[in-house]
């Protein structure tokens, strides 16, 4: 396995970098051991815009078939992610079969707490329309252009079940948005448009259409450290939700990532 993790911040990638790098409990199922230390790419393959990629190689074995974990911060917003996560296909000379949007992210409080693990079934972008006098309409309602991206079938269940129940998390959409939802009038505007999304980030719609464009498939994984709503800074647990980020790719460095998909 070949995987791409693009996060938006330095926190993030390293909250993801130290989870990969550090040995697996002994209670999860025998594997081939812990992907060791992330070291940078050779300074030969430096992304645009001063992005950086941490890389965690499985040892032994030819290059061409050790398993790697890429980590790189991509930036905030599906913009940014969109960009950073091509400059980093586009940088790779062998393809990767995966690429994989995380962070953290707001929950919907109906469907998930603080420092719960939400894996998307759907990357959906949910401000990417026009609003009308008749309501609010998606680029594919427009005729253009689309707004879902789907994780190949059986994904996300593979990796909620490598998750374990250290680790559990729950499949649901995930929605990508441009602006942080900050009030419960557009929290209630949001789940009654999506109302099985447990969460929403600024990145996972963006990194999709990158992995689209290289045909790779796509996967998103949020940990929550804030609940979708009414702006409350000083209540976002991000500590908390980096701490579970770790978690869930300890678990996913030791078991899946080094498993076909
Ligand atoms: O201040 C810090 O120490 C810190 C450490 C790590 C990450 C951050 C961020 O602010 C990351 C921004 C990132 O988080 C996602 N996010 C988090 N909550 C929400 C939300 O309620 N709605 C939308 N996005 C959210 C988002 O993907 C941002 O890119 C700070």
């Amino acid at each position: 396995m070949r995987v791409l993790v693009v996060t938006a911040v330095a926190a993030e990638a390293e909250a993801v970098s130290a989870g990969l790098a550090d040995p697996a409990p002994d209670d999860r199922p025998a594997s081939p051991g812990p992907l060791p230390a992330p070291r940078p790419l050779p300074a030969a393959r430096p992304l645009p815009g001063g992005r950086t990629v941490l890389r965690h190689v499985r040892a032994g074995g030819a290059p061409e078939a050790q398993g790697l974990v890429d980590v790189v911060a991509g930036g905030v917003g599906p913009a940014a992610a969109a960009v950073g996560a091509a400059c980093a296909l586009a940088a790779e000379p062998v393809p990767y079969d995966l690429v994989v949007s995380a962070g953290i992210g707001g929950g919907f409080p109906a469907h998930v707490p603080l420092g719960g693990l939400v894996v998307a079934d759907a990357l959906t972008a949910a401000d990417l329309g026009a609003e009308t006098p008749d309501g609010y309409l998606t680029v594919d309602e427009l005729g253009f252009g689309r707004t879902v991206h789907l994780p190949p079938p059986g994904l996300p269940e593979r990796l909620t079940r490598a998750l374990g129940p250290a680790a559990p998390a729950l499949i649901a959409p995930v929605l990508t948005v441009s602006t942080v939802t900050g009030t419960a009038a557009r929290a209630a505007e949001l789940a009654a448009r999506h109302p099985r999304a447990a969460a929403e980030a600024m990145e996972g719609f963006g990194v999709a259409e990158a992995a689209a464009a290289y045909g790779v498939p796509v996967a998103e994984i949020r940990a929550v450290s804030n609940a979708v709503g009414p702006r409350d800074r000083a209540a976002w647990r991000i500590g908390e939700a980096l701490g579970a980020l770790s978690g869930a790719f300890r678990a996913l460095g030791a078991t899946v990532f080094l498993e076909e998909l």
